[in-house]
């Protein structure tokens, strides 16, 4: 154990900077990650760096839409169940075929779906439409002009922007990209974030508890948070309450990571050792923000390559709502990520409930909300209490009450952030 920390918080409830206020600060300390080339399926929940244009038209080439008969349309004009019209099957096109054929008159062409049309072609026949033969066919309706030919180009002429720059990458994108062709493309790089847990009563889950231990919440948290908002996230494991081993550790990870993200030390005690090992650096600012939960936060850099590092307070509730607040908009903005977050929608919804909130200070209360035929209720799922880890398992939503209000009442309209879990 190290002496008790020399390094004292300064932040009585005069001090406390509002929450925007810190969060700018995160994001000052960001930039969105400079571009790189890979493969679809790696870019795949990345943001694209590049408009991805068609380098052709698609479809590429004429194409039956059915597998059939391509004919002209003089030949079958008069096609009737009753009065079936015969042509002689003179080819036979597979999908693939790179034949260049031209129809002649009185013939039929046996064509399958996405095979290229004969030039000459007035229209596919369904072999529905026919006996199905393969030397000759009988064509029992007759098409009309263009019917089942899919037209090169009809999808996207060339040179078209089919995915925009800023584009965060859905499989519906990676299917548009690979149908143009292209096999890599030019996104913006996940963030490679550490996760650092500090407390020496805290011990890996699955390990057995010896008095006054509890298990490693926030490292498993803020690591499955990094990865959900689309970092590269490592967990590494806990350290111990122990200055020289904190800054050992932190200066290993700074090879692999764009950013540290701690949790625990930054208070008030004794041995909060993330403050004492940073603060000395001089690169990180310790302050007290006006929230509730989550006051203490630091943020600043580290190393020579000037790492971000955004230090959260231990409490398990604190430490995922800083997240949510302050690390989340960062790595967002690395990502290449711009504007609200659409996977946070802030909506209103009514309170069914009511209860305190700190004045002075933004409260994140824990919520679970649902759908009325009038709009959208919530209620609280927790009190305030940042040690009550459990409730977050009911919670889908962040109630934010403003400084100002120090009590919210059932029946009051409240903003919500919604987790990215639908209503309860
Ligand atoms: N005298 C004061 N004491 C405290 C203040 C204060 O201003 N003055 N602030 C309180 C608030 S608010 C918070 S939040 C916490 C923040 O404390 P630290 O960041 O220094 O965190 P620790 O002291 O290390 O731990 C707090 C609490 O959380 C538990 N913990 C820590 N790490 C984990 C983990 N990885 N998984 C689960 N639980 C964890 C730890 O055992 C403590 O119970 O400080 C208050 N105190
Ligand atoms: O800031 Mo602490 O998070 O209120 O428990």
């Amino acid at each position: 154990m190290t002496a008790p920390s020399p390094v004292r918080p300064a932040h009585g409830p005069a001090q406390l900077v509002a929450v925007d206020a810190h969060r700018r600060a995160c994001l000052d300390l960001v930039r969105p990650l400079a571009p790189l080339e890979t493969s679809l399926l790696e870019a795949l929940g990345c943001v694209l760096a590049e408009d991805v244009v068609a380098p052709w038209p698609l479809p590429a080439f004429d194409n039956s839409a059915m597998d059939g008969y391509a004919v002209r349309l003089v030949d079958v004009a008069g096609a009737t169940p009753q009065a079936p019209v015969r042509l002689p099957v003179v080819a036979d096109l597979a999908a693939g075929s790179g034949e260049a054929l031209r129809l002649t008159a009185g013939t039929a062409v046996r064509i399958m779906t996405g095979a290229p049309v004969p030039r000459g072609t007035g229209a596919v026949v369904p072999v529905e439409w026919t006996d199905g033969g393969v030397v000759g066919v009988e064509v029992r309706h007759a098409p009309t002009e263009g019917q089942h030919v899919r037209r090169a180009g009809e999808d996207v002429g060339a040179g078209v922007v089919v995915v925009e720059a800023g584009t965060r990458l859905e499989p519906r994108h990676v299917a548009v990209l690979a149908a143009v062709g292209r096999a890599r493309v030019r996104i913006r790089p996940r963030p490679r974030v550490v996760v650092v847990s500090t407390g020496s009563e805290v011990v890996e889950p699955g390990a057995a508890l010896a008095p006054g231990q509890l298990h490693d919440a926030n490292g498993f948290a803020l690591t499955a948070a990094a990865l959900d908002v689309g970092a590269q996230a490592y967990r590494v494991g806990v350290v111990r309450d122990e200055a020289g081993e904190l800054q050992r550790t932190l200066e290993d990870q700074l090879v692999r990571a764009d950013v540290l993200v701690t949790s625990g030390g930054v208070s008030a005690g004794a041995y909060d050792v993330v403050r004492e090992v940073l603060a000395r650096t001089g690169t990180v600012t310790f302050r007290g923000v006006a929230m509730q939960p989550g006051m203490p936060q630091g943020a600043g850099t580290l190393g020579e390559g000037a790492t971000p590092v955004f230090t959260l307070p231990g409490n398990p509730v604190s430490a995922f709502v800083s997240f949510e607040v302050f690390v989340r908009p960062a790595l967002r903005r690395m990502l290449g990520e711009e504007g609200p977050d659409p996977q946070r929608p802030r909506v209103r919804a009514v309170a069914t409930a009511g209860w305190r909130s700190p004045a002075g200070k933004e409260q994140y209360v824990r919520g679970r909300w649902w759908r009325e035929a009038d709009g959208l209720r919530v209620e609280p799922v927790s009190g305030p209490g940042s040690h009550l880890v459990t409730a977050l398992a009911r919670t889908t939503c962040l109630v934010v009450v403003p400084p100002h209000v120090t009590a919210v009442a059932a029946g009051d309209e409240v903003d919500c952030v919604l987790l990215g879990a639908g209503p309860a």
